[in-house]
């Protein structure tokens, strides 16, 4: 295996040394095939339960195919996606997530990362999650990330979305399920926390623009998801992920495919075992369309490890927590709307607010030779 270093942009423009990775040619990701579960034999979902176990256990992170959603749906929502990012700018602020305390909407690129405009996320969204009631509890308490959708005035747009939402949502309740039986845990154990789950949705379109690639000017910066684990469409390349041994290596998009990364909620009820993967996009200073749909638990759910996983050492590293309240901790310092709330007082969180998620890890460099 060669570990050359590769540039994955036109040589133009600078690439910090940081921002480079290994490319999928210098270290292969495991591509799982989900078509035995839907055959349904135990031999042929024991098979693939162990494939992602693996997987989990490695880097945390692998591509998805035969996953049962059609192409064309993937490819209308992508669709869908462009028509609303193309529209003004005005338009789309109509629905700002700043008139939402659940964040539904819309999230310009300034609202990304604590200390825009000296680092830039050259990302903007449309994030929507789990249609709950407006007469929720959680709703009705605020800033816990429950409660109705928002959608743009666009005909056959919320048909659209919210039909990809709910095929994804089922898709993500087959891996749990498939992920349970291969930690030998009882599935209904990790289902009884899924009623109206914080698993957002979100339309991500990446701002072309002539800015290096560096630390300070990304698509999205290095982080872990905080849910379960994250479904994502990728529209082109740009997501470096962090391989088993933590060197970050490119992701490109495989037709056909999801990439599914591990995330903080699936480290913890393991243990340790599965890996809750670090992951970034560069600043490819090209336009880029991405879904990520992250499957996370109600906000309320209590995530420690699993009896079974309950070591000194796994109870010593992952201390419980309230799924939702891990999901508004990290994101209540990345979202300048929530910034400000919290600044004038509007939002007042009883929980502590971190600088960097507990379940970072930093990247190596590659072995030479
Ligand atoms: O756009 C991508 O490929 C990844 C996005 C991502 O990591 C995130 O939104 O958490
Ligand atoms: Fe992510």
């Amino acid at each position: 295996m060669t570990r050359d270093l590769k540039e994955q942009a036109a040589p133009a423009r600078e690439i910090a040394e940081d921002q480079k990775a290994l490319t999928i040619d210098d270290a292969t990701l495991p591509v799982i095939d989900l078509g035995p579960l839907a055959e349904g034999t135990p031999e042929g979902t024991a098979a693939v339960a162990a494939a992602l176990g693996k997987a989990a256990r490695e880097s945390g992170f692998f591509y998805i195919v035969n996953h049962g959603i059609p192409q064309e749906q993937v490819d209308a929502t992508f669709a869908a996606s462009r028509q609303f990012h193309e529209m003004t700018r005005s338009e789309k602020m109509k629905n700002w997530c700043g008139f939402t305390n659940h964040h539904r909407g819309y999230v310009p690129y300034e609202e990304n990362g604590w200390d825009f405009p000296k680092t830039i996320n050259f990302n903007e969204a449309w994030d929507m999650s789990y249609e709950a009631p407006a007469d929720h509890p959680d709703h009705v308490a605020g800033w816990r990330m429950t409660g109705p959708n928002v959608w743009p005035d666009i005909p056959g747009w919320k048909q659209t979305v919210s039909g990809y939402y709910d095929a994804v949502f089922a898709l993500g309740l087959t891996l749990l399920d498939t992920l349970a039986l291969e930690l030998d845990v009882d599935p209904k154990e990790l289902r009884q926390h899924i009623t109206t789950p914080c698993s957002q949705l979100r339309l991500l379109h990446y701002i072309a623009n002539d800015m290096p690639a560096t630390k300070e000017m990304m698509g999205i910066g290095a982080h872990s998801d905080f849910e379960c684990f994250t479904i994502l469409a990728t529209g082109g390349p740009g997501l470096q992920v962090m391989n088993a041994d933590d060197v970050w290596i490119e992701a490109p998009p495989i037709p056909g495919t999801f990439v599914v990364n591990i995330g903080d909620i699936f480290e913890t009820w393991s243990g340790g075992q599965f890996k809750s993967t670090q992951h970034r996009v560069i600043n490819s200073g090209k336009e880029r369309y991405s879904m990520p749909l992250f499957f996370g638990l109600d906000y309320h759910a209590v995530v420690e490890p699993l009896e079974k996983f309950r070591t000194p050492e796994a109870l010593a590293k992952y201390p419980t927590m309230r799924a939702g309240e891990h999901l508004m901790r990290m994101t209540a310092k990345g979202f300048r709307y929530m910034a400000d709330a919290r600044e004038k007082g509007v939002f007042v969180p009883d929980y502590e607010i971190p600088d960097e998620n507990p379940f970072k890890r930093e990247a190596r460099q590659p072995a030479q030779g």
